[in-house]
This record gives C-alpha cells, sequence and structure tokens, in this order.
C-alpha cells in the first residue's frame, strides 16, 4: 500500500490459530495498515510440512520449513507452534535480533516468562501473549495497563473451557463425569492430553500467568497449588445444586496475609463452589471468564471464548496491532513487572469455607462428638444437613443389617484457615462416629 513502510511478520506455526492469524492479515492488511501506519507483511509461515491442509486458503510460497532463517530478518515473531522447544529458543532468538514476539503459548509463558520477559527487556522489544490466558478474552492487557494504577487483590478464573464443559453438563444435564467427558472429547474440545485439563495443568499455566501480572511477582508454575476435576462426582454436584451452589474449576490469584503477617499471593487451582448468584455461575459450555476484584475499581467481570482458531487469533492480532505501532511511534515494548517479589504462600494459609460430606453412624451423640471436633480445630458450622439415611434401604430390601446403619451429613462451615479446615478433615476421618468422608470442596467468590 502507498506511502507506508512495510513490518516484515515471521508467523510460526500453521495450525488452528496461526491459519487464521495469517488469513486475518492477508484478507485485513489495507484496514490494518491504517490503523497501524505501517504494512504487515507475512515474510513467510515456519510449518513442519509443507503440503498439510490448513484452515484457510494461504499462498503456499509463504510457507517455509526453515523456521530460524525466517525469524532471522523478521521485525515482528509470532509464535503460534505451542510447546516448549524450539519455541522458547526461537522467541530468545527473535528477541536478541531486536524483533516483537506475540505468543499466544501459555505452556511457554508459565514456565519460561520472565527469562523471555528479560530477554525482551535487554533490547528494549515487546513480548506480547494475551492469548496465552481465556484466548479471545482481553485479560493480560486490562490487568497490565487499564489497571495499572489500582490495587487488584484477588483474581477468579475460569480459563479452562473444556472442563467448564463438562461441570456444565453434569450441573444442567445430569451427566455423569464419564458421559460429559466422552462428549467433550467427541467435540474435540480436549487437549491432545486430557490430562493438562482434567488435572488442572492448563489452568495452573493460566493461574501462574495471572497471578504474575496481577501482582508483579515471579509466581513460578509449580508453586500453584492444583487440583484437577477427576474426583468431582455427580453427586456432589447434585448436593451444591441443592444448596444454592454451583460448581465450577477455578484459577484463583489473591494477596494473603499469613497467619505470621507475612504479606503474599496464593495461586491455586480447584474446583470450588459458588453462588449461583455469582457471576461466574452464569459461565456455561466451553466459555472463560475472569472476574476481577480491585480496591478502587471494585468487580470486573471479563467474559467470553478462551479457544477457537479465529477467536484465538482475535487476541495474537491484538498484540501484533500493538507491537506494529510501536514500530511505528518508537520507543521501548512493555517491560514485564516484577518488582513487588511478594513470597508465594502456601495454600494453608488461605482462607476459605469447606462443604465436607460425610457417612456417619446413625446413633445418638454422634452430632455432638462431630461438633467437638470442629470446635477443637478453631472451625465453626455455617449449616449442617442430614440428606439421607441407609437405615429405610436396609429395612426395605429386607436385609439384616450387618454394617451399622449410617446417615450423610453435609456440613457447611465458616471460613477459617485451610490448614484448620484440612486438620478438621483428617480428625473426622479418623473419628469412629465417622464411616467415610464423601467428599470435601472449597466455596469460593464470597467477598
Ligand atoms: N487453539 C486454541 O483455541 C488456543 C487457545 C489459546 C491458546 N492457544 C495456543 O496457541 C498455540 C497454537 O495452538 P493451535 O491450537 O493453533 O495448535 P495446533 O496444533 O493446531 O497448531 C500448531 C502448529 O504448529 C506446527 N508446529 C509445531 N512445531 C513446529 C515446528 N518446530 N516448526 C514448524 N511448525 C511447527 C504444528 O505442525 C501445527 O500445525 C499453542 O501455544 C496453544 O496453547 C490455542
Ligand atoms: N484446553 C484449553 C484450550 C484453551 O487454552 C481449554 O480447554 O480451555
Ligand atoms: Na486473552
Amino acid at each position: 500500500m502507498n506511502g507506508y513502510r512495510d513490518l516484515r511478520v515471521a508467523l510460526l506455526g500453521c495450525g488452528s490459530v496461526g491459519a487464521q492469524v495469517a488469513r486475518i492479515i492477508l484478507e485485513h492488511g489495507d484496514e490494518l495498515a491504517a490503523r497501524i501506519g505501517a504494512k504487515l507483511t507475512l515474510s513467510g509461515i515456519a510449518v513442519r510440512d509443507l503440503d498439510a491442509p490448513r484452515d484457510a486458503p494461504l499462498p503456499r510460497e509463504l510457507f517455509t520449513t526453515d523456521a530460524e532463517q525466517l525469524v532471522l530478518g523478521a521485525d515482528i515473531v509470532v509464535e503460534l507452534m505451542g510447546g516448549v522447544e524450539p519455541a522458547r529458543s526461537l522467541i530468545l532468538r527473535a528477541l536478541e535480533g531486536g524483533a516483537d514476539v506475540v505468543t499466544a503459548n501459555k505452556a511457554l509463558i508459565a514456565a519460561h516468562g520472565p527469562e523471555l520477559a528479560d530477554a525482551a527487556e535487554q533490547v528494549g522489544a515487546q513480548l506480547s501473549y494475551e492469548a496465552a490466558v481465556a484466548g479471545a478474552i482481553p485479560i493480560i492487557r486490562p490487568l497490565r495497563e487499564s489497571l495499572a494504577g489500582d490495587h487488584i487483590t484477588r483474581v477468579l478464573g475460569i480459563v479452562n473451557g473444556s472442563t467448564n464443559y463438562i461441570l456444565d453438563r453434569m450441573d444442567r444435564f445430569g451427566d455423569s463425569a464419564e458421559d460429559a467427558m466422552r462428549v467433550a472429547s467427541e467435540l474435540g474440545y480436549l487437549e491432545a492430553d486430557p490430562t493438562l485439563d482434567v488435572e488442572g495443568y492448563d489452568a495452573a499455566q493460566k493461574a501462574t500467568i495471572l497471578a504474575s501480572i496481577a501482582f508483579h511477582t515471579e509466581v513460578p508454575v509449580d508453586a500453584v497449588y492444583r487440583e484437577g476435576i477427576t474426583k468431582v462426582t455427580a453427586e456432589q454436584i447434585e448436593a451444591a445444586k441443592h444448596a444454592g451452589y454451583v460448581i465450577k474449576l477455578l484459577a484463583i490469584a489473591e494477596r494473603l496475609t499469613a497467619s505470621d503477617g507475612t504479606d503474599g499471593v496464593s495461586a491455586r487451582v480447584y474446583p470450588a463452589l459458588i453462588r449461583r448468584e455469582h457471576p461466574l455461575a452464569a459461565v456455561h459450555g466451553g466459555k472463560n471468564a475472569v472476574f476481577v476484584e480491585a480496591d478502587a475499581a471494585g468487580e470486573l467481570m471479563f467474559y467470553g471464548a478462551g479457544a477457537g482458531g479465529s477467536e484465538t487469533a482475535s487476541a495474537v492480532l491484538g498484540d501484533l496491532v500493538s507491537a506494529a505501532r510501536r514500530h511505528v511511534v518508537g520507543g521501548p515494548g512493555i517491560p514485564g513487572s516484577a518488582h513487588a517479589a511478594l513470597p508465594i504462600l502456601p495454600v494453608g494459609e488461605v482462607s476459605t469455607s469447606y462443604q465436607v460430606m460425610l457417612e456417619v453412624r446413625d446413633q445418638p451423640g454422634v452430632l455432638a462428638t462431630i461438633a467437638g471436633i470442629l470446635s477443637e480445630h478453631g472451625v465453626s458450622a455455617a449449616n449442617v444437613e442430614q440428606s439421607v439415611s441407609t437405615r429405610g434401604d436396609d429395612v426395605a430390601a429386607g436385609a439384616p443389617p450387618e454394617e451399622p446403619e449410617t446417615a450423610t451429613l453435609v456440613i457447611g462451615t465458616h471460613t477459617a484457615r485451610e490448614a484448620d479446615l484440612a486438620a478438621t478433615v483428617e480428625a473426622l476421618r479418623e473419628s469412629d462416629a465417622v464411616t467415610a468422608v464423601v467428599s470435601v470442596i472449597r466455596l469460593e467468590g464470597n467477598s
């Protein structure tokens, strides 16, 4: 286009997201050039197989299998291959050469974010990764820029679409965990290794990134406490519904004061109860949402598509336009920010409340014993409900009760320190009054 200088964009990877990014650059080149003040020229697309089918019609002459060479001549490198290597080495090479880098690679940023941010800062280049958390949803830039003058206290995210889809099916259609997982798999919602989704690894990577940005602190992914959804049962979902809650897999980043007065950060992922009136409870299907609490702004929620080729490409293009604008107007990239360097506190320091489902001996004195165990640990019950008794079933079946008759109790606690709650559950497990701890789930989202 006349009057505009060219900015050479090297695209690494041409899968679901990469093909859409290339398509948008080619289809909307004129409009993008007008917004940027320079023309984005795709200098090449690094692929593994030159002849593989693509999700968009793209000129074959753009493809190359030589990613290293492609990176060398680029002004901006867009990495959409995924995985740690060779993505990490290629990005380092690009940054060392002064190119700006845009990536959607959550696994890489979670594991090597500080190293890459340092490399970018050394040369005044820009490293951006809006698409790495919650896909299309603008959340990195709002945390980093729009809320830069506020004090963020907590971030609660539904940042894994496939597990949200599974839990939502169980809640809304009464699916068993196995059936919901099978449908999610058939629809292609799960990662190639579904463990990444259902055991919470993907959400933990995103929690690391959210916590690091929100609290200006390096939060290693290994420091994120993590539980997945594989132990969530249809019975738990039913009990939650009955009590006015929904179960969501949450990635939580929170400012905390530990019991010894230390100010720190907690990053954690687990399935938790959320009140059905909470905005996060209305996040259905494979959608994502991030709920942010900040001192001045109050409560904010960012909602939308956490995955999908063109949806994720939207976030990549936003970063690409921002990097390109910087080439036009000059100035260094936005540096990483880890100046607060807060300690990462263990999950035991978190304040939360538990809902515990117990199978107990159905005999006098049991409730008093359980109340005693709670109070010994400084935990108080907010509500206790006896939901089921096996006595009627045994009699109806005419079977002599070989096992002692039992009842199911659901106890909701008031807020307490996680360590005290966990110790309470252990003591309950060991008590003669309790025949089984059926399930334990935390309650989140209260102010
Ligand atoms: N798909 C989504 O909805 C989504 C959402 C958010 C973030 N992301 C992230 O975006 C990135 C890309 O995801 P995707 O869904 O497009 O993956 P994909 O598997 O569809 O595409 C990746 C492509 O990169 C190619 N590739 C891998 N290694 C390569 C190499 N060494 N040289 C050349 N090509 C190579 C693969 O052959 C493949 O075509 C990942 O980091 C992913 O985590 C994806
Ligand atoms: N497996 C991820 C893809 C998007 O990062 C999800 O289910 O949300
Ligand atoms: Na995003």
